[in-house]
């Protein structure tokens, strides 16, 4: 057999959405689902919009718009429709029968690209979870097979239709039995990492966590911290993280240490972006994934300003993270990609917005200097007065801390620190 050729095919699609009462936001949802099509090499050629109280029961759009729609599909000779949202299963065969196109919705494609991009056997393991269990309900729909094994209408998924009972309980079973071996693995693999982070909260080290719209410059960020504070910096190329202009870049979790000059440390950690409506399948899927975030002491929310949706992707990013059930943390907004937007930068307003460009040195500073005021708030300085025989608590204290004073007397050393509260409380038998 030969092989496929690699180089991408642009095939033709229409998008479809309807727009309900008082619904907002329906152009930015839209130009998302463009480019989540593109993500998939699928090239939008029109798009609908049918304004209805509510869905159609049986084809989701209203009579008049599904003849619109299987009028476009022969005129653009498109095999395929995507959904602005998620049908269900008996609206997607209604509406495949009626147009004779394959029907994918926003779900779809997100699980495509996820599968698509997907490195790590983790990440792996749960796009493929989340996938089996959308295709479950949807097993006599075509969404039930990706779109690289569509082969559209009249071809591969779309006839699957006509599978008899017995095979549908049988690819059921089958489905369901692989989620049950899916889910033993990734137990069984989180474990390890569980014990990891165990060990990571006695390490009394505070943890920063980069979260926000896909995109955004998240991993950028992290990369250009690394580089200037990650540990065995000379070498910084070999922990760096993938950054690139794609939607979902980052699959997988990183969390690296960051040694600042005053020798603070914190623990940084980067992971998959948000984008509107993320399938509830993937958020359950990656939710250890996400544990990070919710673990953290400081949320640093990266904003592409440059974006006319910024406001849109900040409320994505809000929702994402309350459904995470992530609130009441403290968070620096970080409006990215000044330089993109023509802006001043770095701006710092307040203590917990900054307006930087992920690569100039002078921004980093100044986002250090926020991150360092929100992290370490509470330390205080203190003189502690420690005896020649407790020298191992003399060289953890310098290992750990900036020396602002050091002096010796008849008894021991004398050292003025910046210690946190927790730290003034275990040291107590020495401050002075
Ligand atoms: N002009 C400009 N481009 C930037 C800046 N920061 C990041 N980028 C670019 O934005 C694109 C996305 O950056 P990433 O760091 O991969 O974004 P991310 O937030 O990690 O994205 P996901 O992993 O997909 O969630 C890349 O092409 C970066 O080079 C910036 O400050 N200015
Ligand atoms: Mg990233």
């Amino acid at each position: 057999m030969t092989k496929q050729s690699t180089t991408p095919q642009w095939r033709p699609v229409l998008l479809a959405a309807l727009k309900e009462n008082q619904q907002q936001n329906l152009d930015y949802e839209l130009e998302e689902l463009a480019n989540l099509a593109k993500a998939n090499n699928l090239e939008p050629k029109e798009t609908f919009i049918q304004s209805l109280e509510r869905p159609n029961p049986a084809t989701y759009f209203g009579k008049g718009k599904v003849e619109e729609l299987r009028m476009a599909v022969n005129s653009y000779e498109a095999d395929l429709i995507v959904t602005n949202d998620e049908l269900s299963p008996s609206q997607i065969r209604n509406l495949e029968e009626a147009t004779r196109a394959t029907v994918v919705d926003r779900t779809g494609l997100i699980l495509d690209i996820f599968a698509k991009r997907a490195q790590t056997k983790v990440a792996k393991l749960q796009v493929q979870l989340a996938r089996l269990e959308y295709q479950l309900p949807r097993l006599r729909t075509s969404m039930s097979v990706s779109l690289d094994q569509q082969t559209g209408a009249g071809g591969g998924g779309f006839t699957s239709r006509g599978a008899g009972e017995t095979k549908l309980e049988q690819s059921r079973r089958r489905l369901t039995s692989e989620m049950v071996a899916i889910k033993k693995e990734l137990l069984a693999l989180q474990k390890d990492k569980s014990t990891q982070g165990k060990k990571r909260q006695s390490s009394d080290i505070k943890t920063v966590a980069l979260v926000g719209y896909t995109n955004a410059g998240k991993s950028t960020l992290m990369n250009q911290f690394l580089a200037r504070f990650g540990q065995g910096a000379e070498t910084p190329a070999r922990k760096q993280v993938f950054e690139k202009d794609m939607l979902f870049a980052t699959l997988n979790t990183t969390i690296r240490q960051l040694t600042l000059s005053d020798k603070s440390r914190f623990l940084l950690s980067d992971t998959v972006g948000f984008v509107s409506k993320l399938p509830h399948h993937l958020v359950a899927a990656f939710e250890s994934t996400l544990q990070e975030a919710a673990d953290a002491d400081l949320l640093l929310q990266v904003v592409d300003v440059s974006d006319e949706h910024a406001e849109a992707m900040m409320k994505t990013t809000e929702e994402t993270l309350a459904r995470l059930g992530i609130k009441d943390k403290a968070m620096i907004t970080v409006y990215n990609k000044a330089d993109k937007a023509d802006m001043a930068f770095p701006l710092i307003d307040g203590e917990a917005a900054i307006t930087i460009s992920a690569r100039d040195r002078a921004s980093q500073d100044e986002l250090i200097a926020l991150i360092k005021k929100a992290l370490f708030a509470d330390r205080k300085e203190v003189t502690l007065a420690i005896p020649f025989a407790d020298s191992a608590v003399v060289a953890k204290l310098l290992d750990d801390h900036e020396l602002l004073k050091q002096d010796f007397d008849e008894h021991g050393t004398i050292l003025t620190l910046a210690l946190s509260a927790e730290e003034i409380n275990r040291y107590e038998e020495y401050i002075q």
